[in-house]
């Protein structure tokens, strides 16, 4: 079996000794459940590992990306041979970009090919599950791989070190604070109701309720990272910056002991949507995504955590995503083909504006955060 994606760029080699032989999978339990995909605990040739698995469907999850207007750059770029050849891009590059799969293992093919695999959770090649694999998960009730209709996609997984996690907090860690159910805000305001009709006292009961909820999931949150693992963290996100790796979810929830154990929304270089050249994110803007993302995780975390001391970690985030216009020149720039600059631009403009919305929204009301 080769080493995926077959693309330009970082590779993942596949699992085990004799790679692309069929490895038998004992499922243990269950880890986790992502937006299109499973965690498992599994134990392969007497070993036991993390088992991170989903069907390789093309997907497109650039932090503020709207894919209709990814695939309406796309479809351009498809009729545009020469603006391809300029960029060095093919097809087949660009659909890459699309799978969640590719994505990690672009990552963990470039911490491995720099020597830095100290930088995220250990990872030890991808596995192909086959039709037992299936049906023996399928018994245990995992059979929903999001398929789309339509060519039945593999099921691709990736091979990680094991972090032992504490049973009881798994549900919680999963679920988040975002998605308690507004029926339980509800209930504990009508607990609290004196029926008397005040805005601004039910105003502050939810935002003391939101406080508590937070607070409460970050009690869980220990295993992940701690306050003595944040310079690292810090320190480790500068390192994936410079291998051109840009993590695009920076969140509590992906980090088991101060390490990233989650690349699937990440971009390695080279990448179609972070060459400046095309006026994507350039890479400048993917490293202060995630270095905001980080910021408001440390400051979160002492805000819940060590509300008594004073959080030392502030990075200074600056303002590329106000920027609104390519200040670079793209290449394929020119006068003599205004037609090909207008549906680009139109993009890139539209694509920005949703950026900043986007940006706004999720960081509303969590104070400052310098964008
Ligand atoms: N190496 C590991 N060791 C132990 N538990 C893990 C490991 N990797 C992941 N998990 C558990 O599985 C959960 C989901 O993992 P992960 O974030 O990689 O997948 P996901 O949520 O499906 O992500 P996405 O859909 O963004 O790819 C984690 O929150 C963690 O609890």
């Amino acid at each position: 079996m080769a080493a995926l994606p077959r693309v330009n760029g970082p590779k993942l080699i596949p699992f085990g000794k004799s790679a692309g032989e069929r490895c038998d999978i004992g499922f243990i339990k269950q880890l986790g459940e992502g937006s299109s995909g499973y965690v498992w605990k599994v134990r392969i040739d007497g070993d036991v590992y993390a088992l991170k698995m989903r069907a390789d469907v093309a997907q497109f999850k650039c932090p503020g990306y709207d894919p209709d207007h990814y695939e309406e750059l796309l479809d351009f770029l498809k009729q545009c041979r020469d603006l391809k050849e300029a960029c060095g891009y093919t097809e087949a590059d660009i659909n890459e970009e699309k799978s969640q799969f590719s994505r990690e293992s672009r990552a963990y093919g470039r911490l491995k090919e720099c020597n830095r695999e100290d930088l995220s959770v250990k990872c030890y090649g991808y596995i192909q599950l086959d039709g037992t694999n299936e049906k023996e998960l399928a018994e245990k009730g995992v059979y929903d791989w999001s398929r789309w209709d339509g060519p039945k996609e593999p099921v691709m997984a990736i091979v990680k070190e094991y972090i032992e996690v504490p049973d009881k907090t798994q549900d919680e860690v999963q679920d988040g604070v975002q998605e308690e159910p507004l029926i339980h805000c509800r209930s504990w305001l009508s607990e609290n109701d004196d029926e008397e009709e005040d805005e601004e006292e039910d105003e502050r009961r939810l935002k003391e309720y939101r406080f508590q909820m937070h607070k409460r999931s970050w009690q869980n949150k220990e295993h992940l990272f701690q306050e003595k693992d944040i310079p690292q963290m810090m320190e480790d996100l500068h390192s994936l910056h410079k291998l051109g790796i840009w993590v695009g979810d920076i969140k509590p929830e992906n980090y088991l002991h101060g390490k990233i154990i989650d690349f699937s929304s990440s971009l390695t270089m080279p990448a179609f949507s972070m060459d400046p050249r095309i006026d994507g994110p350039s890479s400048s803007t993917g490293g202060t995504f995630d270095r905001a993302e980080l910021n408001h995780v440390i400051r979160e975390y002492y805000k819940y955590c060590l509300p008594e001391k004073e959080n030392k970690y502030e990075m200074v985030i600056k303002p590329r995503y106000q920027t609104r216009f390519p200040k670079r020149t793209p290449v394929f720039h020119s006068r003599d083909r205004p037609c090909l600059l207008r549906p680009l631009f139109r993009w890139y403009t539209t694509a920005s504006k949703e950026r900043q919305g986007w940006q706004e929204q999720r960081f509303e009301g969590r104070g400052t955060v310098g964008l």
